[in-house]
């Protein structure tokens, strides 16, 4: 079993409330008489967190998410309870909150870098994947007050990501980058996770939860009401959101609307070409290449990567050879955001053979799908390989699929139930006629 990294042993956090600001004032000028309340915003948190463990935080507003989290960040000092953290912990709690609003961006990953525990030295040399990672282009030398909130956790997570510490907390910062951002996020928190970082992380997406995570913690009004598995505790979440009638869950469903709404509104400007290639995993020999990758209707429009619930639509490939190739076999794999494989096929399990493509010359291959997912974003990766496995060209995530669903349902697939309330046949009085 790995060492124990974090330890909170009966951590409380007592907040004092006042009901006007006037009261604060009165408390500090005549003191003596207080003019506020207590409130217990943690209470009698015991957790341990393993050296590359993943814990999920899970709990409606107010819970007490974030008090924990700058508790173990060290921001926050505890009323009651002790804190033991071994090792360096880079946080993204508050968006940017560890930015100064006044510096430009390159100096923000400077000072930033440093507050994290790095040197000069250090993140100069790190200073160009850091850059790269946020992709802010021209920004990275404005002042941080003219950013955008997406910009400034795209920045904020590059820095966090890449200050080599042993504890990475990340508190609801992705809901806010767009989908490819977030995409590649998820592909650097894996990478993090396998190179034994431990990780907090905190959001209102229970399927990202249980992708990433390997165990979880519910708080609820300042307690951790459960702890286990992510499945178990995101169940347990479900059931306690849909139980407690009396409390206003409107402002979880706002956020939760919200982040699909950001996600959504940026993912239209998704290139439907291929892009940078620092953002996606590319591999193969490149005897031949994906030169486009596009979603159509059936009658070849351009979707801009928007397809609806129950329609069809094509994915148009785009390829060209470098080579004279005669056993050229094209495949995709749609994904979630998180990377779960939902489907994948190529022109060799269909059954289509494409004709040899000579040097320079280019072929269209079409896969025409029927849409069964639900709401929700998607990837495609692409890939053109020989019949024996050889990889040509690979990119993943090369399209964003945006799926739209008028229906309400759950899941990741829409399979359009249907629900019939059939007519009981009266009960028939048993008749015990021998002779029938
Ligand atoms: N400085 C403060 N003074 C008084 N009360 C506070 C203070 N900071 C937080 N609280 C209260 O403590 C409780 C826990 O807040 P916290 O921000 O930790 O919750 P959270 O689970 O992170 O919520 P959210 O999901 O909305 O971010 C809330 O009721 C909040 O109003």
């Amino acid at each position: 079993m790995s060492e124990t990294i974090i330890a909170l042993d009966n951590v409380s956090k007592c907040y004092r409330r006042y009901h006007r600001p006037i009261d604060r004032l009165k408390e500090i000028l005549l003191p003596g008489k207080k003019h506020s309340q207590k409130f217990w915003a943690l209470q009698d948190i015991n957790l341990e967190v393993y050296q590359g463990e993943t814990l999920g935080i899970i709990g409606q507003n107010g819970s007490g998410k974030s008090t924990l989290l700058q508790i173990i960040a060290k921001t926050l000092t505890p009323t009651t309870g002790t804190v033991h953290i071994q090792g360096r912990v880079a946080a993204l709690l508050e968006l940017g909150s560890g930015f100064n609003p006044d510096f430009t961006g390159r100096q923000n990953v400077f000072f930033n870098g440093q507050i994290l525990g790095l040197t000069k030295k250090e993140i100069e040399a790190k200073f160009d994947t850091i850059a790269a990672f946020a992709d802010i282009g021209d920004f990275l030398d404005q002042p941080i007050k003219t950013y955008s909130s997406g910009m400034a956790v795209r920045l904020a997570f590059a820095v966090a990501a890449h200050t080599d510490a042993q504890i990475l907390i990340v508190d609801e910062a992705l809901a806010v980058g767009d989908a490819k951002f977030q995409a590649r996020c998820m592909k650097k928190i894996r990478q993090l996770q396998g190179d034994g970082v431990t990780l907090l992380f905190v959001s209102h997406d229970l399927s990202s939860v249980k992708f990433l995570c390997e165990s979880a913690i519910l708080l609820n009004q300042g307690r951790i009401l459960e702890q286990g598995t992510p499945k178990f505790v995101a169940n347990r979440y479900i059931a306690l959101l849909s139980s407690d009638h009396h409390t206003d869950h409107s402002s979880d469903m706002i956020a939760l609307e919200k982040s699909h709404k950001v996600e959504t509104e940026k993912s239209n400007a998704f290139a439907d070409n291929i892009p940078n290639e620092q953002d996606y995993h590319r591999h193969g020999n490149a005897f031949a290449e994906i030169k486009s990758a596009i979603i159509t209707n059936l009658d070849n429009i351009d979707l801009k990567g928007k397809v609806e619930t129950g329609s069809k639509f094509k994915l148009r490939v785009n390829i060209q050879g470098n080579n004279d190739l005669d056993d050229i076999v094209v495949g995709l794999s749609l994904r979630t955001l998180t990377g779960v494989i939902l489907y994948g096929t190529n022109t060799y399990l269909l059954k289509k053979s494409i004709p040899s493509l000579s040097k320079h010359q280019s072929t269209v291959v079409e896969f025409e799908v029927p849409c069964f997912l639900n709401k929700g974003l998607y990837s495609i990766s692409i890939g053109v390989h020989s019949t024996e496995g050889i990889s040509y060209d690979w990119i993943d995530d090369l399209v964003l699929l945006e799926v739209i669903n008028a229906r309400l349902c759950d899941g990741l697939i829409d399979l359009n139930a249907e629900v019939n309330l059939p007519e009981i046949p009266p009960v028939l009085s048993l008749n015990r006629d021998p002779q029938i």
